[in-house]
């Protein structure tokens, strides 16, 4: 053993070495003899570590002589050892191992906070290797550029790193100084670095895919992230005490086609939900590269695809708006996107299609765009809930080969769910899952018929129809050879270590960029929908328009030569037409806005959306198009109606402000009413129940007398926007003066001034102030309920 003075080490010998590096601390060992042993057991092991060195077995590796070369065995060559040997995160088994060649990097252990690096070296076959890409960079008296640009010190090529990601300098006292600059966000030892951080010797930082650490003076990439696996340990998830999924182990290799099938409610989509990182479950630990995912969940999100079952793109654009607006959604704005774009478009074989609207899209080619939208940021792991689902024979046959070009050329791990058995034997390996989420098997889609003993997957979910029959299959499962191949020899077993990022924080997305980007969207959505648009905007003055058919010649707003008692009743029931106009326009333009793109929502927000951008972009797409209403509102009622003599504010002035409050706080009510409900429909038929109160507790149709009455019209806008309407009008100087009969009795009146209409500046104000009031505070519980929907 050679303990070198520095980690940069200038070999001398021309035999084949080894180099570990445990979290900065250095061995070197020279490899001599046709086979070595490397462990902490001083008995048998030649390449021995100290003994504090304990992510290393007593027997960790055996190394036999393959030519000029080694071959690498896990364990002692029968029995894997405790926290494995991975290369670029793919285990080395005991039997087959894996053959060194000159400068490959392998690892003890994955997780970044415990693992060991080992180089092996070679320099009689150091010619046959290419220069690999610059991998580690000093940080002595120099600033240091980190991204995407190709002058940077150290470029990080990955679409979720921006082009300057971040810099490092060293500061008046020597230390270093990293300064975060990014879209996507810089983690170093799990936390977000929110602006600048000190870095420390033997710091891990993240940046996109790449682990970078800090060891003396140097920087170093640890790992370029891209290669995922992930390991399900003893997964067990229990709801209301019903098992959802019963203790469930596998692990999956990077660039493995997975499929997790199984019977209906097996539990295919929550088991996905939970390797996605977003089902809690009740006991195990699902790991990405060695760390748990759910703790580390920030870390990676910018690396997972996720396509769920329902469309995650919106019908009103065309393939190519889909693409451009999410790849400025999740990508750094310093990106060229249109050559991403490009690639996606290729990748899902739709450049032919790029500008034809996704409702005229078949079932197969809206799946295709919505994984084309998730490739733009070139995830490492891909998740799709049944991507197949509804597509003909052929379709199906193309996606399933898409989806493993997808993995095996590009080094992604995919994960589906699927129904579709016609294609499986496209997948590397399948879960089969039985009823209460039992595991049946896993390993090839092959062995999986020889396992069952059928000649047909259809056969397999027939064997499965019963419980007993899915807890024996279970069972016997465990004791095959292929449960010991598949499952037993490929399980990281290793409890990581506890990890430091335990609150999952999320980067501070820039807000106006966010905001002003899906304002963009949402108004290019609604100009789409003309006809929708046009409703909405002549809804009211053409139900305006027709109260002046229905009063003829009659004059609402203003008194005639003569005393008239019914001329107050009328300017009220025309100036709740108004309101009624205005409720029904705001509301039904909102009703459905959150609700129909939950599924895009929801992943959405999963990447980098900002729930006040998305709330602002709505209320402000929505306020401009309430302006429009407003205006359309208040020409048909100048035009229609002779202007009353407003003494407090000129009546344009004054009803187009009452309109346009009326307008923004039904909106605001329809947003938290479809931020409430599960679908559209639902959304729907909440309209008439919304209007029914708001009719009878206006105090106009009935007087509201009694306390519970009063509260109850005080939370109507209704009451608000007719007493503003009724105080700009001056109702109660409409009221005649009361007949006088000679027993000095009065006639009653069909209407008697109230305070509700006074026409004062407290109370236009006090009626305003709670439209604004109650749109506050629908907003304000709209955003509540959309965090609700967190998953984290
Ligand atoms: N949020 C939930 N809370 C409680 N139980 C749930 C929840 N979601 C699903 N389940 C139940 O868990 C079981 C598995 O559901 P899951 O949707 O994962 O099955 P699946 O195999 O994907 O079914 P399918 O093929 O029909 O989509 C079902 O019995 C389902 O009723």
């Amino acid at each position: 053993m050679v303990q070198p003075p520095s980690q940069s080490r200038t070999v001398f010998s021309s035999n084949p070495f080894l180099e570990l590096n445990n979290q900065g601390e250095i061995l070197y060992f020279e490899l001599k003899k046709p086979q070595h042993i490397l462990g902490r057991d001083p008995s048998t092991s030649d390449l021995l570590v100290p003994q504090h060195w304990e992510v290393v077995s007593r027997c960790q590796a055996v190394l036999c002589q393959e030519g000029a070369d080694y071959r690498i065995y896990d364990g002692d060559g029968q029995k894997a050892s405790s926290n494995k040997l991975y290369v670029n995160h793919s285990l080395i088994t005991p039997k087959e191992g894996y053959c060194l060649t000159h400068g490959v990097e392998i690892q003890i252990a994955q997780n970044p906070n415990q693992l060991i690096q080992i180089r092996y070296g070679n320099p009689a076959n150091a010619h046959t290797v290419t220069t690999p890409a610059i991998r580690a960079i000093s940080l002595k008296q120099r600033s240091i550029l980190l991204g995407r640009d190709p002058q940077a010190s150290l470029q990080l090529d990955a679409p979720t790193v921006s082009r300057r990601h971040a810099t490092i300098d060293t500061d008046g006292q020597g230390r270093y100084i990293l300064r975060d600059y990014s879209t996507n966000g810089v983690f170093i030892d799990g936390k977000q670095v929110m602006g600048t951080a000190v870095l420390s010797n033997g710091a891990k930082i993240r940046i996109g895919p790449f682990t970078l650490v800090v060891r003396d003076d140097n920087l170093e990439i640890l790992d370029q992230g891209d290669r995922i696996r992930l390991d399900a340990q003893n997964i067990l998830l229990e709801t209301n005490g019903k098992r959802r999924l019963d203790n469930l182990s596998f692990a999956i290799e990077p660039g493995q086609f997975v499929a997790l099938v199984g019977g209906s409610g097996a539990g295919k989509s929550t088991l996905m939900r939970t390797l996605l990182g977003i089902e809690k479950i009740t006991k195990g630990e699902v790991q990405i590269n060695g760390e748990d995912l759910q703790k580390n969940f920030n870390l990676y999100r910018t690396q997972i695809g996720y396509v769920p079952q329902d469309d995650i793109i919106h019908r009103e654009l065309t393939v190519a708006e889909v693409l451009t607006y999410a790849a400025k959604l999740r990508l750094p704005p310093d990106i060229q996107l249109q050559p991403l774009v490009e690639q996606a478009l290729e990748a899902i074989k739709m450049t032919h299609r790029r500008h034809a609207l996704v409702s005229d899209l078949s079932g197969g080619q809206r799946k295709r765009v919505s994984i084309g939208v998730e490739l733009l940021a070139d995830p490492k792991l891909f998740f799709l809930d049944e991507p197949t689902s509804g597509l003909d024979p052929g379709l199906d046959k193309q996606m399933m080969q898409l989806l493993k070009d997808l993995a095996h050329q590009g080094g992604r791990t995919i994960i589906l769910v699927t129904h579709a058995t016609a294609n499986i034997t496209e997948c590397d390996r399948i879960v089969f899952l039985g009823l209460g989420g039992r595991l049946c098997y896993f390993g090839t889609p092959q062995e999986a018929l020889k396992f069952f003993g059928v000649s047909d997957f259809a056969d397999i979910y027939i064997k499965l129809e019963q419980e007993q029959a899915v807890v024996n299959y279970a069972t016997l499962f465990q004791q095959s050879p292929f449960y010991q191949r598949y499952i037993g020899n490929q399980i990281n077993t290793v409890t990581p270590q506890p990890s430091k990022s335990l609150a999952p924080t999320r980067k501070k997305v820039s807000f106006l960029q966010q905001w002003f980007l899906l304002t963009q969207r949402y108004w290019q959505l609604i100009l789409r929908d003309r006809v929708n648009l046009l409703l909405s905007l002549l809804t009211a003055p053409i139900g305006i328009g027709l109260i002046t058919l229905a009063i003829k010649d009659k004059i609402p707003f203003v008194l005639g030569a003569e005393p008239d008692p019914k001329l107050a009743p009328l300017a009220l029931q025309v100036l709740f037409v108004f309101t009624c106009a205005a409720l029904w326009v705001g509301l039904s333009s909102s009703l459905q806005e959150i609700v129909k793109e939950a599924a895009i929502y929801l992943r959405e927000r999963l990447v980098n959306l900002g729930l006040l951008a998305y709330l602002s972009s709505k209320v402000t797409v929505l306020s401009i198009l309430a302006i429009a209403q407003t205006l359309l509102m208040l020409i048909v009622i100048i035009i229609g109606f002779k202007s009353p003599n407003s003494e407090l504010i000129s009546w344009p002035i004054g009803l187009s402000i009452t309109t346009f409050l009326t307008l923004l706080a039904s909106f605001s009510l329809g947003l938290l009413i479809s931020a409430c409900v599960r679908n559209s429909s639902q959304a729907n038929s909440a309209l008439p129940l919304l209007l029914l109160p708001q009719i009878i507790f206006s105090g106009v149709l009935f007087k509201t007398t009694g306390d519970v009455n009063k509260i109850l019209s005080w939370l109507m806008l209704s009451r608000w926007s007719v007493g503003a309407y009724g105080a700009l009008v001056n109702v109660n100087s409409l009221v005649p003066e009361p007949t006088k009969l000679p027993d000095g009795s009065t006639v009653p009146q069909p209407f008697e001034p109230t305070a509700v209409y006074d026409a004062t500046w407290g109370n236009l104000h006090l009626n305003w102030g709670f439209l604004l009031l109650h749109a506050a505070i629908y907003l304000t519980i709209t955003f509540w309920l959309q965090k609700r929907k967190d998953i984290f």
